[in-house]
Order: structure tokens, then sequence, then C-alpha cells
């Protein structure tokens, strides 16, 4: 794929309940890069996440994955992952089935997919509680099997909903470590935070402002 951004969007905006959430915004996510997205709770975080992931067609503008539209080709979202705020699990699957799914889903044999699986559940400290059923875990041990499944997938953008919201100290460090990590291999980071912590591990910080989000400054990190 042609250098370039890994990730962007034009003249992007987004409506929900008959409102514009997300107005005339144009951003570029870059290989290798860390981005924070912040703004108060209301401001679009969740409906750009999951406009940029493909999942929620925008109202107007374009998302483009390398350089190509996202609505042209619609199989190009298979290098996109995306944690959800919700997680987005299947409840009546173990945490291992989760994961598995998913990478059957991305092209991988079985035997490969047990293998991925297992390696991220353990990375996130989840490992112990693979062959449980997703509903009888907690929020936190949910929202690590998420990230593990993103992790999995290896794309080369990841979007990612607050995905420490539920963690303690020790696994909000974590789940953030293993994140972060998905820049050094070349893919784009994007986490919707209120952490100021996490966003200052990031390169470069976004702000979206309610009622109708544009990006009001983007600045880079320390
Ligand atoms: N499906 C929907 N129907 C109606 N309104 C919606 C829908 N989805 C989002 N909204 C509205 O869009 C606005 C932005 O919501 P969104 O969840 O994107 O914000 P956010 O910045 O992620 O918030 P938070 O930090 O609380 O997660 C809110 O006012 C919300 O009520």
């Amino acid at each position: 794929m042609a250098p370039g951004p890994a990730l962007a969007c034009r003249a992007l905006s987004c409506r929900a309940g008959g409102r514009t959430i997300i107005e005339d915004l144009t951003l570029e996510f870059w290989p290798g890069e860390r981005v924070a997205l912040m703004g108060p709770s209301g401001s679009g975080k969740t409906t750009l996440l999951t406009t940029l992931a493909g999942l929620l067609p925008p109202a107007a503008g374009r998302v483009l994955a390398g350089g190509v539209p996202l609505d042209e080709r619609p199989d190009l979202r298979a290098g996109l992952a995306l944690v959800l705020q919700s997680y987005g699990l299947l409840s009546l699957l173990t945490a291992a089935e989760n994961v598995e799914v998913a990478l059957r889903a991305a092209g991988r044999t079985p035997r490969e997919a047990m293998r991925l699986a297992a390696g991220a559940l353990d990375r996130l400290r989840v490992a112990r509680f693979a062959e449980l059923l997703v509903e009888e875990l907690s929020g936190g041990q949910q929202q690590r099997v998420a990230v593990a499944r993103a992790l999995a997938l290896r794309p080369r953008v990841l979007l990612a909903d607050e995905p420490t919201a539920e963690q303690d100290a020790g696994h909000r460090a974590l789940v953030l470590d293993e994140l972060l990590a998905v820049a050094d291999g070349g893919a784009a980071l994007v986490i919707a935070t209120h952490d100021p912590e996490a966003a200052g591990r990031c390169d470069r910080v976004i702000e979206l402002r309610t009622p109708a989000a544009t990006a009001r400054r983007a600045r880079r990190g320390p």
C-alpha cells in the first residue's frame, strides 16, 4: 500500500438521533501514530470511532483506509479493529471463542485462531478465564477480552473506545501498554479517553467539543 495515512476522514459529518454530532471534520492517522481522542461526554467520540471503523455511514464526507474510500471497498474494513465501549462480545460464547470467531472470520485456520487467541488472552491477563462464558466475567475482564480480540487481529488501524474505563490501576497500565505497543509494529492507534495519563502517552491529542464536534485543536504530545 502506498505510503500515506493509514486512515483518514475528509469533510466528515455524522448524524445521530436527528442531530448533527460531527461536522466537516478532516483528520489523518498515520502508521505508527498514537492518537488520543478527547472531549466531554456526548461530544461524539463514539460516533466518530464507529464511523471511522466503517460501521456507521457518514452523513457527508468520506472515510479512507490507505487512501481508498471505505464505501467503495468495504473489504478494507478488515484492516480496522474497533474496541467498543460496550465491548461487543457474544455473551453465550466463551472468552476464547469470542477471540477465535473473530480470527476465523478474518481468514485464520482453526489452529492459528486458537494459538493467537490464547496468546492475546494471556497478554491481557484473562487466560485463566478463557473457557468461561463472557456473561460469567466481570466488566473489566470482558473489556480485556475485547482488547485481546482486537490485538489478536493485528489490524493496520486499532480504534479503541475508552478501553481502560473498567480497569483498576494495574490493569489500566497493562491495557494501555498493550495498546500503545501496536504502534511499534506500524499500526495506527486511536484511543477515545477521558484519562489525561493515557492521552499524555500518545503522540497527539484531538479534542472534540459539543454540540457539533469539530477538531478544536490537535497538539503534539510530550
Ligand atoms: N443512536 C443514537 N440515537 C440518538 N442519539 C445518539 C445516538 N448515538 C449517539 N447519539 C447522541 O450523539 C451524541 C454523541 O454521542 P457519543 O456517544 O458519540 O459521545 P461520546 O463523546 O462518545 O460520549 P461519552 O464520553 O459519554 O462516551 C450524544 O448527544 C448522544 O446522545
